[in-house]
């Protein structure tokens, strides 16, 4: 059973602040910029024929789409001459030649949405793949979480790439779209009135430069803490599920119930801004667009009036003027969404910045870790560290100082000293997960180790899935799994959960004691060269825990552990004793006695160890 204390903390990380919408996020050059470091790699890489194939696609559509909407314009304009007149044949012939454009226009609208979306999807796949490239690169996940340079990674990846896709190819689409509509009816509209035209273009150029003066800045920054209040907040749910039964033992719920309300009161307090400024700008676009029921009338009824224009011509002219109105005043027609659109550029851009090298980015952790001396690691046949130091992620702190040992096949190394010391942080180092510090790591290749954490990672699958962990699939077959599993001392799991292809969700079902069975499991499976254990036997039994080391010193791997217990240190050759401010002793096993009392390893003899390179 788990206990309250083995809460943990979920895959995203917690708030952090480092970063924040620079100033230079507007409707600017360097939102511009943002846009195309993340958009270019897509349409000039090596999916670019299926890019521009699509684009060029959609475009046909969106010509004939505005090629039908203008023929449609003119048959309205007809339709209502006709009936002005009273001339009965003129109207019906035009009401069959409406019919005839709808019958294509349907069908084009249809198909020009769906090649749309369809295209937004494509984009999202690759770009998405090439994110979680990244992300999972070089474990980039876990600098970024350790360093918090960056809040809710997960869900720029999973939303804000979602949505830039979508809307990227909604704004080309619509500016395009916005041309073409203006290139189409703009002749119309000249045809008609000169002056209706020029009356046009200063008021939409009058909207837009309004509309990016008064709401741009604002309503960007609103936009952008949006998006991060609502996943802060859904990371506070999901930390709630994720340790649940630790918060359900602990009764801890009026603590998260007001850390929940907290991040909630965020997203808010944000989005009541945001909602003002919206209703601000909705008075400003509805006051924009109104307007142009009257202004066309307006301009044209003199001539109308004086019997010099036909009412159909002046309806004509009335759609035309809205059509290129709707062209010219695309800016302020969508700023809202373009407002949300660059906030979310600027989040993506900010992760594309910390895991894509190629995206106008240097990683930033990489950038500081650069700076900062780092630990050496070479390839080696054995495990060896010559004169290491190690300090924490952006701290001085000594852990280690100057640790210099050689590890030879088959020997055990036991890591001992009071909690805190920096015991697993020499594993994270080992592992080259920490870097921060000074000498060298001589190592076989990471996958000749295999690392047993204290709490065992169990993903969503089969049993059989567990056991081939971290491999896609198993090595061996089910008689040696199951022969494996009577080895860690679960003998009847299998038959207990269904078999070994039988999916479960492990965490909940196994206790930690089992978990960390299922995990020495997986080295048996993998039979690696080397085993580093971080307290990997804590929830077991005496008994069972002697079994599992003597089953792993019998695979002839070698061993660096850190345990508590006693017992342990009967199966391990040697060890090291650290006993903080990066001071340390290593020994020969025999040469040290547990202190039961204390419940730590001491050294009783002080014998040099042969270890020590
Ligand atoms: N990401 C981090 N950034 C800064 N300091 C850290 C980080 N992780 C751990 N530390 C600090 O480094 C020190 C050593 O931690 P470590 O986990 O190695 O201790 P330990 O000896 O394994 O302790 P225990 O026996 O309790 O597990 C601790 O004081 C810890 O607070």
């Amino acid at each position: 059973m788990k206990t309250p204390d083995s809460a943990r903390p979920a895959a995203a990380p917690p708030v952090s602040a480092a970063e924040g919408p620079r100033r230079g996020a507007a409707l600017s050059l360097a939102a511009w910029k943002q846009f195309l470091a993340v958009a270019r790699p897509y349409w000039l890489g090596e999916q670019k024929g299926q890019a521009w194939t699509l684009l060029v696609l959609l475009l046909v559509l969106m010509l004939v789409e505005t090629r039908l909407a203008v023929l449609l314009n003119e048959q309205a304009g007809e339709m209502t001459s006709a009936l002005a007149g009273r001339e009965g044949g003129r109207f019906w012939q035009t009401v069959r030649a409406c019919l005839l454009v709808l019958a294509f226009a349907v069908p084009v609208y249809a198909l020009y949405y769906f090649m749309r979306d369809l295209f937004a999807n494509q984009w999202r796949r690759w770009l998405t793949g090439r994110f979680l490239d990244g992300y999972l690169r070089e474990r980039t996940y876990y600098s970024l979480g350790a360093d918090g340079a960056i809040d809710n990674p997960d869900q720029r990846i999973s939303e804000d790439i979602n949505s830039f896709t979508g809307r990227s190819i909604h704004f080309l689409l619509v500016f395009i779209g916005a041309l073409m509509q203006l290139v189409a009816f703009s002749a119309v509209l000249w045809s008609i009135s000169q002056l209706l035209v020029g009356v046009l273009v200063v008021y939409a150029l009058a909207g837009t430069v309004g509309a990016l003066y008064l709401f741009g800045n604002p309503l960007i920054r609103l936009n952008f803490w949006q998006l991060r209040r609502e996943a802060d907040f859904r990371f506070n749910l999901m930390r709630l599920r994720e340790n649940a039964e630790s918060i359900a033992f602990y009764r801890g719920e009026s603590q998260e119930r007001a850390r929940i309300d907290a991040s909630f009161d965020g997203v808010f307090r944000n989005f009541a801004r945001l909602i003002r400024k919206q209703c601000a700008l909705n008075v400003f676009q509805r006051g924009f667009s109104q307007l142009t029921l009257v202004l066309p009338g307006m301009i044209l009824a003199e001539r109308v009036l004086a019997g010099q224009m036909e009412v159909g011509r002046a309806v004509q002219a009335a759609g035309a003027f809205t059509a290129v109105l709707g062209a010219v005043g695309v800016i302020v027609d969508n700023f809202e969404s373009l407002s949300r659109f660059v906030a979310g550029i600027e989040r993506l851009q900010a992760l594309a910045r910390l895991v894509l090298p190629d995206a106008g980015g240097t990683r930033g952790t990489a950038k500081t870790a650069a700076k900062a001396p780092r630990i050496q690691t070479l390839p080696a046949a054995h495990l060896s560290l010559d004169r290491l130091t190690l300090h924490p992620p952006q701290s001085d702190r000594v852990l280690v100082r100057e640790l210099s040992l050689a590890l030879r096949p088959g020997d055990a190394l036991l890591i001992t000293g009071e909690s805190g010391c920096g015991k697993s942080s020499l594993l994270r180092a080992i592992a080259g997960l920490w870097c921060h510090g000074s000498g060298t790591i001589h190592r076989p290749a990471l996958d000749q180790f295999f690392f047993l954490p204290q709490q065992p990672y169990l993903q969503a699958g089969t049993l059989r899935s567990q056991l081939a962990y971290p491999s896609p699939d198993s090595p061996l077959d089910d008689a040696a799994l199951l022969e494996i599993l009577d080895q860690v001392q679960l003998p009847r799991l299998a038959e207990r959960v269904g078999g070994l292809d039988a999916v479960q969700d492990w965490e909940k079902l196994l206790s930690v004691g089992e978990q960390q069975r299922l995990a020495f499991a997986r080295v048996l499976v993998h039979r690696p060269a080397i085993v580093v254990l971080d307290e990997a036997t804590s929830a077991l039994d005496s008994g069972s825990e002697a079994a599992l080391y003597a089953r792993l010193r019998d695979s002839g791997a070698t061993l660096v552990s850190i345990a508590h217990r006693a017992a342990v240190l009967r199966h391990h050759t040697h060890v090291l004793h650290l006993m903080g401010e990066g001071r340390w002793e290593s020994m020969e096993a025999g040469a040290y006695a547990f202190d039961g009392a204390a419940g730590r390893v001491r050294s009783s003899a002080g014998r040099p160890a042969d270890i020590a390179a």
